[in-house]
């Protein structure tokens, strides 16, 4: 009996109070963002993911909420196309592989980068270090420091250690994605 209420409940939110947010995912390539979107979208896992060619659009559903996820290319030749992307959208991801430490200087150039374009002020960021799954990662301390975090200004800033292959931490996620669904 409490199911089905529950169901009508969500029918009635999504029915009469509808909700959509965009969310534009970066990071370098092979940082894990079309894996995090596939599972988030309640796909299954694949080790054999594709690098993204400029982007992929996917849409999750929570409760009343689609948050309106883009998942841009990682590679070079597609970061200059990132901060249109991201103008405007109620919450920006970059996501880091915490396993691939040669690359962290180059994750935290680019994001500071990003950062300081006056297009992209005052939207909220949330940065995720993935691979959690795997030996010699980062901590999500060590991540603040290598990504240099405490000098990211002018907006609300987080901080998650999760694992798109385990599927951790993922809730979290998208809890602190959902705050932002409508400012
Ligand atoms: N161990 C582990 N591997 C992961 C995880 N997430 C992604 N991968 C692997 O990392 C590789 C790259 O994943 P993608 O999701 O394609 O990375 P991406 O950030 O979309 O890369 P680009 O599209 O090139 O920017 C794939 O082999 C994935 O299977 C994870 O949480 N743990
Ligand atoms: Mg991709």
């Amino acid at each position: 009996m409490a199911g089905l209420f529950r169901r009508m409940y969500d029918w009635l939110l999504r029915t009469f109070w509808a909700t959509e947010m965009d969310v534009t995912m970066i990071g370098l390539q092979n940082a894990g963002k079309t894996s995090l979107l596939r599972v988030l979208s309640g796909g299954e896992f694949a080790i054999d993911s594709i690098p993204t060619v400029g982007f992929n659009m996917k849409r999750v559903q929570r409760g009343h909420v689609t948050l309106k996820c883009w998942d841009l290319g990682g590679q070079p030749r597609f970061r200059p196309m990132w901060e249109r992307y991201c103008r405007n959208v109620n919450a920006i991801v970059f996501i880091v592989d915490i396993a691939d430490l040669d690359l962290l200087p180059v994750a935290r150039d680019e994001l500071h980068s990003l950062m300081s374009q006056p297009t992209l002020a005052g939207i909220p960021l949330l940065v995720l270090g993935n691979k959690s799954d795997l030996p010699d990662r980062l901590s999500v301390d060590e991540l603040i420091d290598a990504m240099d975090l405490k000098n990211v200004a002018n907006r609300e800033v987080s901080c998650y250690g999760i694992s798109a292959k385990e599927e951790t931490n993922l809730e979290a996620v998208l809890q602190w994605l959902m705050k932002f669904a409508n400012r």
